[in-house]
């Protein structure tokens, strides 16, 4: 199966290098609208196309990881050579309706929201198909395989996918400014930063892997670290009295806002 991106930019590297860790021997077309992707290309042994349509007519799963505002130039340029290929769309906020409407009614695509841990085959991804593509079995099963390859993978309904973009598909920004704050502390308190990252982020890890195993809500597993009359209820109070549950839950509210309004 040869996989085909159009655009080299953040999402396409992280997912190229998902792929790669999974399958070295992937076969791997490529176009995107600068030379820097041309350079990219070359440096990671992909095959660079010259453009978006020799691409789509030389791939069998097209991935389309340009922005959301390049879609009608590109549909434009690979529509006369979609025939039995399948698109998977990762632009942000862009429907399934909107991309049939840019593609043809009768092409096979699969609506999906990756996040850039992908790189480490560690992402988290929503994807639902279309009509045409519910209707071939082997190719739903073909795309579900290709993006378990990259994290986990959950079917998502695209009225929930503005949200699902914003916890998993945003989140990963949210996430670094949380460790990046975290680490600053550490630094005002005199440890290097590099080892301030490092301790903050193998605190975030072993969190994490306490909250998938655990039977206990987040708040359950919190109020275990926070000892009667001790040093985290101060600090966890002091947070919640600055607003950061508050912070957080509004900055989720802008990025839907704003991933609703790109369609
Ligand atoms: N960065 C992220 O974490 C996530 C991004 N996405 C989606 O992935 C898509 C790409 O986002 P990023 O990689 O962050 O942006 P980016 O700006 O890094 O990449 C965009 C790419 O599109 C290329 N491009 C521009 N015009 C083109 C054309 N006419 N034909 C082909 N390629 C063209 C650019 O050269 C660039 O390589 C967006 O639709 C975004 O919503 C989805 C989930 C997460
Ligand atoms: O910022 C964006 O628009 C994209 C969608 C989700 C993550 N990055």
């Amino acid at each position: 199966m040869k996989i085909g991106f159009i655009g080299g930019g953040q999402m396409a590297q992280a997912m190229i290098s998902g792929l790669l860790s999974a399958n070295p021997d992937q076969v791997i077309n490529i176009h995107g609208g600068s030379a820097r992707t041309q350079t990219y290309a070359q440096a990671h042994g992909l095959n660079y196309l010259p453009t978006n349509q020799q691409v789509a007519s030389e791939s069998d799963v097209i991935i389309l990881a340009c922005l959301p505002q390049h879609l009608p130039t590109v549909a434009s340029e690979i529509k006369a050579v979609l025939t039995k290929q399948v698109v998977i769309s990762v632009l942000g906020g862009v429907s399934l309706a909107t991309l049939n409407a840019a593609l043809g009614t009768t092409v096979a695509i699969s609506r999906v929201l990756p996040n850039t841990p992908v790189n480490v085959n560690a992402g988290t991804l929503a994807y639902i198909h279309n009509a045409p593509l519910m209707a071939q079995p082997a190719s739903q099963t073909q795309v579900e395989d290709l993006l378990k390859q990259l994290g986990a993978t959950y079917l998502v309904a695209e009225t929930q996918f503005s949200i699902f973009s914003a916890l998993a598909g945003s989140s990963p920004a949210f996430i670094d400014l949380f460790i990046d704050a975290m680490a600053q502390a550490g630094v005002k308190y005199g440890l290097p930063k590099d080892q301030a990252v490092a301790i903050v982020t193998q605190t975030m890890l072993g969190t994490a892997l306490q909250v998938q195993s655990s039977t206990q809500t987040p708040r359950e597993l919190a109020a275990a670290v926070a000892s009667p009359g001790g040093s985290t209820i101060a600090g966890f109070l002091a947070m919640e009295e600055y607003g950061l549950p508050t912070a957080i839950v509004k900055g989720i509210d802008a990025t839907v806002a704003k991933d609703q309004a790109v369609d």
